[in-house]
């Protein structure tokens, strides 16, 4: 998939005195096969950029294209193919177990042979019988950015936008994360976007640099 952001800027409390103007005329653009590091200063507008890449926010001027199309016309049909994760897992969890957590992507998307998906993306994300059946509130920090990927990857989406992935995991945890990512990138047609700050974390993998600075977008 194709993913365009054509001169979009995004007003926070727009028309209001509390207005803030985030995020300034940014171009971007992803094709499949891509990989896309985002990063920038502490409330640059790295989050909100994501939340607009997601149609969860919808630009105050500018436009998004999606496979020459508006993703707005029909956000749920678009956002079949993007896996969000956001930075803070437990805001993104609102079932009552790890595995409900996990099917409700599936289901919602309407995956063939749900409980076939159920299985591989335990396979994938390495989650056993136990932990499907805790509550994802209840988990270790770096157990729920896990958790958080294997939902956000359910509907085998061709996007896959990570916020902030290799906070709060320990050492084997993030290993094996930017192992599976790697195998993720190399994949034919999928794409990887990843806000981080911290970039040595991903030096092994080829991707561009996009930067925000001030709201202004550029890539390095
Ligand atoms: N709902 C909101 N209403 C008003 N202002 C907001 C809102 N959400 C974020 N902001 C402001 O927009 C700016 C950008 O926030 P954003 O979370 O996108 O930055 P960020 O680069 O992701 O920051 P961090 O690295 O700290 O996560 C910040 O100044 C923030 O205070």
């Amino acid at each position: 998939m194709t993913l365009e952001l054509k001169n979009v800027n995004y007003i926070y409390n727009y028309k209001t005195v509390f207005q803030k103007h985030v995020l300034k005329d940014i171009n971007f653009k992803i094709n499949d096969n891509e990989v896309i590091f985002i990063i920038g200063k502490s409330g640059s507008g790295k989050t909100t950029l994501l939340y607009l890449m997601d149609f969860l926010l919808k630009p105050t001027f500018g436009e998004i294209v999606v496979d020459g199309e508006d993703p707005f016309t029909n956000p749920h049909k678009f956002r079949k193919k993007i896996g969000f994760a956001f930075q803070f897992p437990e805001k993104q969890f609102f079932s009552e177990t790890v595995e409900d957590e996990i099917m409700f992507s599936i289901k919602n998307f309407e995956i063939k042979n749900p409980k076939e998906r159920l299985e591989e993306i335990k396979d994938l994300m390495n989650l056993d019988d136990e932990l499907l059946k805790k509550s994802p509130f209840q988990l270790s920090g770096g157990q729920q950015r896990k958790v958080a990927i294997a939902s956000a990857i359910a509907h085998d989406p061709e996007l896959l936008i990570l916020d902030e992935p290799t906070v709060s995991l320990d050492y084997k945890s993030e290993k094996s994360l930017i192992e599976f990512l790697k195998l993720w990138a190399s994949k034919k047609d999928k794409s990887l976007i990843i806000v981080t700050h911290d970039l040595e974390k991903f030096s092994d993998f080829k991707g561009k640099i996009f930067e925000i600075v001030d709201g202004e977008g550029y890539f390095q």
